[in-house]
C-alpha cells in the first residue's frame, strides 16, 4: 500500500495562527498553589492581596537618633538644641522601629555629642527619614492581578506582604513525541552509531524551549515510522489529564514514512496540514480527544521555527499571557537575498555594526542544519509576496542576541581561511566576536566597496606579474585607500581521500575520466588560480569532470571530498587536515586581510593587528600546517596615487 501523503492546500502562517489559538486558546482551568519563593515564570491565576502592611511598623530610614520633631523646631547654628540620649534620643539603626513618643530621625552626621548633650543645630522635621507603616504595601491592597506572570522582583513584594502561597496556573503540559525509526537517544555513545542512525535531539530543543515559555515538557521515548503505534501513543498521550498539547517530531511531510497526518485522521481532525512558510513549511494541526496535536517538521531549524510561530503563542495563551515577541531592530544587507514567491521565508542572519550602520549577512539557509541557527543574529522575514531582497536594501530584524554583542564584532567578509577560527578564539576574550561570511575574495573587496563589513580575507592572484591582492584592489577599489595585512602564505593544493587512491598529483590529473572535481565559486582566489593554473598548463574548463560544482569554502571541499561525493579539490592544507585527508601541495599564496585604511585606528582593527603580530598566533598557525609565517602581521599601506 502506497501511504505517500499529499499536502493539504497551504495556508499562510497568519491564518494558520489564528486557526490555532481561535481552535484551542483558552487560559488553562487547572491550577495549583505553589509557594511564592518558589514561583518565578509561574503565572498567577487569581488576584493576590498582601497580608501584611510593609513595612509592619514606623521604623528608621537612617542610622541616627529618633527624637520628636518639635522638640527641634527652634535649633540654628547660634542657638543650637541639645538632646538627652535615652530621654528625648534614642539610638537608631536603618530599619529599626522607632519609639513610640518619636516622629523622626535625625543622621548620625547632623549630631555632634557634647558634655552637654547631643548638639543639634538645625530643625528636623517631622517624620524625616522614617518611613512610615505601609509606605510600601499596605494590608488588604491588591499586590498582582490574574495572570500576572512573577518575576523574581515579585517574590520581595510577595514575601513582604506576607504572601507565602500563591495560586497559580497549572503550566500547560506538552508532551513531546519524536518519530522516526532512525532516531537514537542522545545518551547513546555517538561513537557506536550504525549508518543512518539519527541523534534524536529536536525533543530536548522544543522541550527547553517550552519551558521558556510557561510551559512543562513531558518527555516521552521516540516512536518507530507506524501509523497505528503513532496514533495509540497520540490517544494515549490525548487521554492524560496533564497534558494540554501533543507534538509529534518528524514524519510530518509527504514521505512514504511520514505518518503524522494519517495517525491524527484515524483518531481525531486535521484542522491543517501545510503552511506557506519556509522552514517549517509541512506542520500539521490535529485534534484528538479536544486537544491539539501538531506534526512539527522533523529538520531542526524546521521544529524550532513552527514551535516558536504557532506552539508558543498557543502556551502562552493558555496561560492568559501575550506571545514573547523576538525585539526587533533595521538593519542593511550586506548581500541580494533571493527568496521564494509564495513562501514566507525565515532567513538567518550574522549581524554586526559597520560604520555605524548595522549589516546583515546571509548565513546557509538549510533547515536541517541546526548552526544556521545557532550562529544567528538575527532572523529576517522575506513576505510570501516578495522575491527576495537586494543588496543594500534596508530591512527588519528579528533579534536573537543582545545588541551588545552585535556592536563588538568584528564583520570579515570574503575568502575563507581555517585561519579566521584561530584568530576568532583569540579575539573572544579581548571581547570581540569575529564573525566571517564566505563570499570569495572578490566578494569581499566589494563588501569594503559597499561599506558592509570590517575586513576582507583576499587572495586573488595577478596572472601577469604573480603578485597578490594589488591590482584587484586597484581595479575594485579606486577610490578606497586601504591597508593589506598579512595573514600568511600558506600552500594551496589538492585535497584528496587518505592515501590519495586516485595518485592525483598534478594539474593534468584533473583532466582524467575517473576523478571527479569539486570547484569553488566564481570570484573566489581559489578559483582564479585554478584557471590560471588550467590556462599555464592550456587545459580547457569542460575537460574536467565537476568543473560546475561548487563550494564555498575550503572546508566544503574537504566535506565533499570526505564524503566521497568529489575525488578532490582545489584547497588549503589546514582543511584537509581537519578532516584526516591527504593533502597534495601545487603552489604558494599570500593571503592577506584587506581593511580600510579609515578603520585602522578602530579598537576591532587594532586587536587583530596585536594578535598577529604575536608570536604565540605565529606558532598556532605553524601548527596548523602549510603556512609560511615569516611576514605574518605586517601591514602594507594604501599606495599614495590611492584614494
Ligand atoms: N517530497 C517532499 N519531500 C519533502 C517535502 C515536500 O514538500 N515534499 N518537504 C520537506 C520539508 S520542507 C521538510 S521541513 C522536511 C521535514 O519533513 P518531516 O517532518 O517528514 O521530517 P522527517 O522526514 O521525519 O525528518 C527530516 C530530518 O530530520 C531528522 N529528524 C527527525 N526527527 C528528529 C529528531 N527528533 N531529532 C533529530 N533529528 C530528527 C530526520 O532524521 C531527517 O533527517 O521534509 C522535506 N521533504
Ligand atoms: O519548509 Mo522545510 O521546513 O524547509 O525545511
Amino acid at each position: 500500500m502506497s501511504l505517500r501523503n499529499i499536502y493539504l492546500s497551504m495556508i499562510p502562517l497568519e491564518q494558520a495562527r489564528q486557526l490555532t489559538l481561535e481552535a484551542f486558546g483558552r487560559t488553562t482551568k487547572r491550577h495549583e498553589s505553589l509557594q511564592a519563593s518558589e514561583a518565578t515564570g509561574r503565572v498567577l491565576a487569581k488576584a493576590v492581596f498582601a497580608a501584611v502592611s510593609s513595612p509592619p511598623f514606623h521604623v528608621a530610614a537612617m542610622d541616627g537618633y529618633a527624637i520628636r520633631a518639635e522638640e527641634t523646631f527652634h535649633a540654628s547654628e547660634q542657638s543650637p538644641v541639645f538632646l538627652q540620649e535615652e530621654k528625648n534620643a534614642f539610638a537608631v539603626n536603618t530599619g529599626q522601629v522607632l519609639p513610640e513618643s518619636c516622629d523622626a530621625v535625625v543622621m548620625i552626621e547632623k549630631v555632634t555629642p557634647e558634655k552637654m548633650g547631643l548638639r543639634l543645630e538645625a530643625p528636623v522635621f517631622p517624620w524625616q527619614h522614617v518611613r512610615k507603616i505601609g509606605e510600601d504595601i499596605v494590608a488588604t491592597e491588591m499586590l498582582f492581578p490574574a495572570t500576572h506572570e512573577i518575576t523574581p522582583y515579585c517574590i520581595g513584594a510577595l514575601l513582604s506582604g506576607g504572601v507565602r502561597q500563591v495560586p497559580v496556573l497549572a503550566a500547560p503540559g506538552v508532551l513531546i513525541l519524536p518519530t522516526g525509526s532512525e532516531l537514537v537517544d542522545a545518551k547513546r555513545d555517538p561513537a557506536l552509531l550504525k549508518p543512518g542512525e539519527v541523534i534524536e535531539s529536536n525533543s530536548h530543543v522544543l522541550g527547553k524551549l517550552s519551558e521558556a515559555c510557561g510551559g512543562r515538557w513531558i518527555p516521552a521515548p521516540s516512536i518507530k515510522d507506524e501509523v497505528q503505534l503513532l496514533a495509540k501513543c497520540i490517544e494515549e498521550a490525548a487521554s492524560r489529564e496533564d497534558v494540554d498539547i501533543i507534538l509529534t517530531v518528524g514524519g510530518s511531510s509527504a514521505g512514504s514514512h511520514d505518518f503524522t497526518r494519517l495517525a491524527v485522521e484515524e483518531i481525531g481532525e486535521i484542522l491543517f496540514h501545510g503552511i506557506t512558510m519556509m522552514p517549517g513549511k509541512p506542520v500539521v494541526l490535529g485534534k484528538v480527544a479536544e486537544k491539539p496535536v501538531f506534526g512539527i517538521p522533523g529538520y531542526p531549524v524546521s521544529a524550532i521555527l513552527a514551535f516558536e510561530e504557532l506552539v508558543r503563542p498557543l502556551i502562552r495563551s493558555l496561560l492568559g499571557r501575550p506571545d514573547i515577541p523576538r525585539p526587533r531592530c533595521p538593519v542593511f544587507l550586506s548581500r541580494a537575498i533571493p527568496s521564494k514567491l509564495g513562501l514566507e521565508e525565515f532567513v538567518r542572519v550574522r549581524l554586526a555594526e559597520v560604520y555605524g550602520r548595522t549589516i546583515a549577512a546571509p548565513l546557509p539557509r538549510g533547515a536541517g542544519c541546526i548552526t544556521s541557527i545557532t550562529e544567528a543574529d538575527a532572523i529576517l522575514r522575506i513576505p510570501a509576496h516578495s522575491e527576495g531582497m537586494a543588496a543594500g536594501s534596508e530591512a527588519m530584524a528579528e533579534l536573537l542576541r543582545p545588541m551588545e554583542e552585535i556592536h563588538n564584532t568584528l564583520l570579515v567578509t570574503g575568502s575563507h581561511d581555517n585561519a579566521l577560527d584561530l584568530l576568532a578564539n583569540e579575539l573572544k576574550p579581548m571581547g570581540i566576536r569575529l564573525s566571517s561570511s564566505h563570499v570569495g575574495s572578490m566578494g569581499g573587496l566589494l563588501a569594503i566597496r559597499s561599506r558592509s563589513c570590517h575586513m576582507a580575507g583576499s587572495h586573488l592572484l595577478d596572472p601577469e606579474d604573480g603578485s597578490y591582492n594589488q591590482s584587484a584592489i586597484r581595479r575594485v577599489l579606486p577610490d578606497t585607500p586601504v591597508c593589506r595585512l598579512h595573514l600568511a602564505v600558506r600552500i594551496q593544493g589538492f585535497i584528496v581521500a587518505k592515501g590519495n587512491p586516485l595518485k592525483i598529483l598534478h594539474v593534468q590529473d584533473l583532466a582524467r575520466p575517473e576523478v571527479r572535481f569539486i570547484n569553488r565559486q566564481p570570484g573566489s582566489g581559489t578559483r582564479i588560480l585554478l584557471d590560471y593554473e588550467l590556462k599555464k598548463n592550456q587545459m580547457a574548463p569542460h575537460t574536467i569532470r565537476g568543473y560546475d560544482n561548487e563550494e564555498t569554502t575550503h572546508m566544503a571541499i574537504a566535506a565533499a571530498v570526505l564524503g566521497n561525493s568529489a575525488d578532490t579539490g582545489l584547497g588549503i592544507a589546514a582543511a584537509a587536515g581537519a578532516l584526516g585527508l591527504d593533502f597534495v601541495p601545487l603552489t604558494p599564496e599570500t593571503y592577506e586581510l584587506i581593511f580600510p585604511l579609515e578603520l585602522e585606528e578602530t579598537p576591532r582593527i587594532q586587536a587583530v593587528i596585536k594578535i598577529l603580530s604575536s608570536e604565540a598566533f605565529r606558532q598556532a598557525l605553524e601548527k596548523l600546517g602549510g603556512y609560511d609565517t615569516k611576514k605574518t602581521g605586517t601591514i602594507i599601506r594604501p599606495e599614495k596615487s590611492q584614494g
